[in-house]
């Protein structure tokens, strides 16, 4: 049987379990909380870098992400990185006005967090009730104004939970960094504290990526579907962050790996994939191949042509055919939620200029709050939850604990010994 009649939707609610969908429905009607007696919730805090809501923040947000040293260390930093951020405002201020004036992220991660607490109140009765918590590293809630929540709600157990699936020092350590330095000096009282750093590999995850995988190769004709390129999109990262040991790139490669492993076992399709980058920012060398030369060489290279046998008896040529590798799936696989870089530089710029160059593009739609990525959400708080609080239970994962072998930022050594002491 051919791989084009293999994907037939059939295929799509397989994935998306009918138990996850279930319990969502049944979160979201159910009439009577568990009793929880009083107690203070577990705080389940979801670290992410955060986006303007408005125009009027594009401002404040890039002067704190050009102000974040774990992100980009800059000689003069504090005079620096108003200036950079006041001379980029004008250009980024038109691309959020271009997808509705302002970032979604903050929107998708309180629902993904609301929905995931009441799957996790049911999941694990005992830890019971679970309250999200939302810590931005540049834009509102920031880390210390969650902290101050955290501590008027009395919390005694907190998970910090990365809304970035794959580590990177910029990214997941330098939310970790921020709220060690602003937790070690009391703004959240006394809290064991236990982290969640990374879920690249995440069955629940890789299922989720692979069902939209699929939504978006439904969108060809079915004799096309096993031959269109899918083009994994992750942001980039710059060469001097990589080279210092950074594992962000290889942990991208393993989600990656692990989706088209799984697209293989659901339904044999082997579609042919790359891994490439986007949103590198300023002259310096970064992870590449960049997306847009990846389309550009898509269109270059142009239709294949095929060969395949013509079983006529009376005809035993070959017949060539031409079935072309203009068909593409851009997949973001490292964002958790639609923001700017999927909404404004896939959708706006990529996806129009892949056309433009006789590309037939389709975008894979981002996690937000599929169903089947709120129960990977619940699932892998749920197994922290059981590992943490069994007897011998580590509140850090071994990975977490090891430096990248070229850092010469002291917090990092810091910050992962007063986690792995249950932040005390
Ligand atoms: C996995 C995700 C991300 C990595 C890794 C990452 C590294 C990284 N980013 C910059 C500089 C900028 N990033 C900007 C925006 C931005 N970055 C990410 C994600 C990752 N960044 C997201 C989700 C966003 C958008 C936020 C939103 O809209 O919701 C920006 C601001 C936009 C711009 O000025 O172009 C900058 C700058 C560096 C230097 C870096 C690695 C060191
Ligand atoms: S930069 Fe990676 S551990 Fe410090
Ligand atoms: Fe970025």
């Amino acid at each position: 049987m051919r791989h084009s009649l293999r994907i037939a939707s059939r295929h799509v609610p397989r994935l998306a379990s009918k138990q996850t969908t279930r319990a969502l429905a049944t979160a979201e009607t159910r009439l009577h909380r568990p009793s929880t007696d009083g107690k203070p919730p577990t705080a389940v805090v979801l670290l992410n870098m955060g986006g303007p809501s408005t125009l009027s923040e594009v401002n404040s947000f890039l002067t704190n992400l050009f102000s974040d040293k774990d992100l980009i260390p800059l000689p003069f930093q504090s005079l620096l990185a108003p200036w950079i951020a006041r001379r980029r405002t004008p250009k980024i201020e038109q691309q959020y006005a271009d997808i509705g004036g302002g970032s979604p992220i903050l929107r998708y991660t309180q629902e993904q967090g609301r929905l995931m607490c009441q799957l996790l109140d049911e999941l694990s009765p005992e830890t019971a009730p679970h309250k999200p918590y939302v810590a931005f590293r540049y834009a509102n809630p920031l880390t210390s104004q969650t902290l101050a929540e955290l501590k008027a709600d009395g919390v005694k157990r907190a998970i910090a939970f990365t809304q970035y699936p794959q580590y990177s020092c910029s990214t997941t350590g330098s939310s970790l960094n921020e709220l060690y330095r602003k937790a070690n000096r009391g703004e959240a009282g006394k809290i064991k504290w236990s982290v969640i750093d990374r879920w690249a590999m995440h069955d629940g995850l890789v299922d989720a990526f692979t069902n939209l995988i699929y939504k978006a190769l439904l969108k060809f004709p079915v004799e096309r579907r096993s031959k269109a390129v899918l083009l994994f999109s992750a942001h980039s990262l710059p060469m001097s962050v990589v080279n210092r040991g950074d594992p962000y790139v290889m942990e991208v490669a393993t989600t990656v790996g692990s989706v088209m492993k799984r697209l293989a076992s659901v339904d044999g399709f082997q579609n042919p994939y790359r891994l490439v980058w986007q949103s590198q920012v300023g002259p310096s060398a970064w992870m590449g191949q960049q997306t847009i030369e990846a389309l550009k060489g898509l269109a270059r290279l142009g239709p294949i042509e095929e060969k395949r046998a013509e079983k006529s008896a009376k005809n035993k040529l070959s017949e060539l055919v031409s079935v072309g590798y203009t068909d593409v799936v851009l997949v973001p696989i490292a964002f958790t939620s639609d923001h700017i870089e999927t909404l404004y530089e896939l959708d706006l710029e990529y996806v129009k200029e892949g056309k433009e160059l006789g590309l037939n593009v389709q975008r894979a739609e981002s996690l937000n709050v599929s169903p089947t990525f709120i129960r990977a959400m619940a699932d892998l708080v749920h197994e922290h939850l059981k590992s943490t609080e069994a007897e011998g239970g580590q509140p850090v994962s071994t990975q977490m604990m090891l430096r990248c072998p070229g850092c010469t930022n002291e917090t990092c050594g810091e910050q992962k010994r007063w986690f792995a002491g249950w932040g005390s």
